[in-house]
């Protein structure tokens, strides 16, 4: 079914989120939305999904037209557009037919009595037709990641041959290592060959030049670039984004001699630890690889001291570490939590305060606060769009919350960084500028350690990976060896 936006505007107090935007969607087609944060594409979904109403513009869907002013989410729906954002909104105690029958209603017979033999058949087939191998009686918490995305998606669309259906993913494989992404991609290509219309909006360039037709590139609320059936190079796409030619970025220095250590965990347990045993030495930019549930997060937050473990112990620079956030914070150990929303920012506040908060004591002078002067300079160091530093930190889009997240730990100077899943949503540009902070902060000394489901970001960041893979390091990756095919092959536990 063809989509047709045209010419969509979308204001919000003193920002123009979208400019006379447009976007064609062809049917049975995987269309690519891209652009750097703030550039408008979640306002565009927002609008295609009822959630904002636009100023001007109008919405064309199969052989429907609204003026966009005057479009809802019925409409939408009633037209068969249909969302899959990241958080899938599946229930993982529930198993899959019943997942199914919360969102469309449970078959009844006479009495009222669930027909579960119907609802049973009806889910198993459209599990064939998704391409998802499993039962409708299994508890979705047991199934692998990419099944999780192919089932909401299932759910979503509910149709068997899904050609009079828009499916629109919002950043479908942020959360999922390189493998799970490739399966799903493959699932997604697999529903457009069979004339599924999909529009994926996404940061990741080799993903989307993977499976993607055609592609729209937003940038400050306008459509730059609009290219139908064609095979981009990254490059190409990164300078309709940015508007300028790409630079090629410094690799980073190689590193002399060992340093001393300023992380030794020995012999860890506790939740899905099994026995980590691992050193960080000053300077050093560590990764950590593992699939869902292999132990990554919990590894940080161990460190952080939210969890204390059940035997092992932590040194930080050679000295026991004592219990609890306080003390780990005290003794310069920074943690940006992968769920940045719940976990890390102060989501009432405003950029600057946000930006505070991580140095509060340094600002407080004679009993008063004294303004956070550096928070302009942050904001344009991270290229945080915003209108001004004393925006609200919730009208920011994503990837600038991510941003601002992040300013906010390294700027505390810290001697231990644990990053979880740094640079999810953040745009390819700023991507940049975040590793580079990183390494000006190892290059001072500091001691990082990350989390990334993203493979090739680990190899373009890391000195060394450790693979993770049931509560315990298999291996250490270095070098010529570390590429994202050898850390998918060891995650897997296809190589040892
Ligand atoms: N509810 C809102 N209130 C105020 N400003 C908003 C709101 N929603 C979006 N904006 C602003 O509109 C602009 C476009 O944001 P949008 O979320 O559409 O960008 P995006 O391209 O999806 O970015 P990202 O890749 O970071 O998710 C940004 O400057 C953002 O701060």
């Amino acid at each position: 079914m063809t989509v047709r936006l045209e010419n969509l505007s979308k204001t919000f107090g003193a920002t123009r989120a979208l400019d006379g935007a447009g976007l064609e969607l062809r049917p049975g087609t995987v269309h690519a939305l891209l652009g750097g944060n703030g550039s408008g594409k979640s306002t565009a979904i927002k609008i295609l999904a009822g959630a904002y109403q636009a100023d001007g513009g109008t919405i064309h869907i199969g052989a429907q037209s609204w003026p966009a002013a005057g479009y809802d989410a019925k409409a939408g729906w009633s037209a068969g557009l249909r969302f899959v954002h990241q958080d899938l909104g599946l229930f993982d105690e529930l198993s899959i037919a019943e997942n199914f029958a919360l969102d469309h209603g449970w078959p009844r017979g006479r009495g009222g009595r669930i027909k579960w033999g119907e609802l049973r058949q009806r889910v198993a087939q459209l599990l064939a037709v998704y391409g998802i191998s499993a039962d409708p009686s299994t508890v979705v918490g047991r199934l692998r990641p990419a099944q999780r995305t192919m089932l909401a998606i299932a759910r979503a669309v509910q149709d068997h041959d899904g050609a009079d259906r828009v499916l629109i993913l919002d950043e479908p494989t942020a959360a999922l290592p390189q493998h799970e992404s490739e399966i799903l991609l493959q699932a997604v290509r697999r529903r457009a060959d069979q004339g599924q219309t999909v529009l994926i909006v996404s940061h990741r360039m080799q993903e989307v030049l993977s499976i993607c037709d055609d592609f729209t590139v937003f940038r400050d609320g306008r459509t730059v670039a609009n290219l139908v059936a064609a095979e981009p190079t990254e490059d190409e796409l990164i300078s309709h984004m940015t508007g300028a030619p790409v630079t090629v970025h410094e690799p980073a220095p190689a590193r002399a001699g060992d340093t001393e250590p300023i992380l030794e965990v020995q012999g860890l347990t506790g939740g899905p630890l099994d026995g980590v045993d691992l050193t960080v030495r000053a300077g050093e930019i560590v990764g950590v690889a593992g699939l869902v549930g292999s132990g990554r997060t919990s590894l940080l937050k161990t460190v952080f001291g939210e969890h204390a473990p059940a035997t092992g112990t932590i040194a930080l620079s050679g000295v026991p570490a004592a219990a609890g956030i306080p003390n780990r914070m005290a003794a310069g150990v920074a943690y940006l939590p992968e769920d940045r929303l719940g976990e890390a920012a102060l989501n009432d506040l405003t950029v600057r305060e946000n930006l505070s908060a991580a140095v509060l004591p340094r600002l407080w002078r004679r009993g008063r606060m004294a303004p956070d002067t550096e928070a302009e300079n942050l904001v344009s160091t991270y290229r945080v769009r915003t209108p001004s530093a004393d925006a609200a930190f919730l009208s920011l889009s994503g990837g600038n919350q991510q941003k601002v997240v992040l300013a906010r730990w390294l700027r505390r100077d810290p001697r231990l960084l644990l990053l979880d899943e740094p640079t999810q949503g953040v745009d390819i540009m700023s991507r940049r500028d975040i590793y580079a902070a990183i390494r000006q902060a190892s290059a001072r000394g500091c001691a990082v350690l990350v989390v990334s489901s993203d493979f090739v970001e680990l190899t373009e960041l890391c000195d060394r990976v450790t693979v993770l893979r049931r509560g315990r390091i298999v291996t250490d990756v270095s070098g010529d060896a570390l590429t994202a095919d050898h850390l998918t092959a060891l995650t897997q536990g296809v190589l040892r």
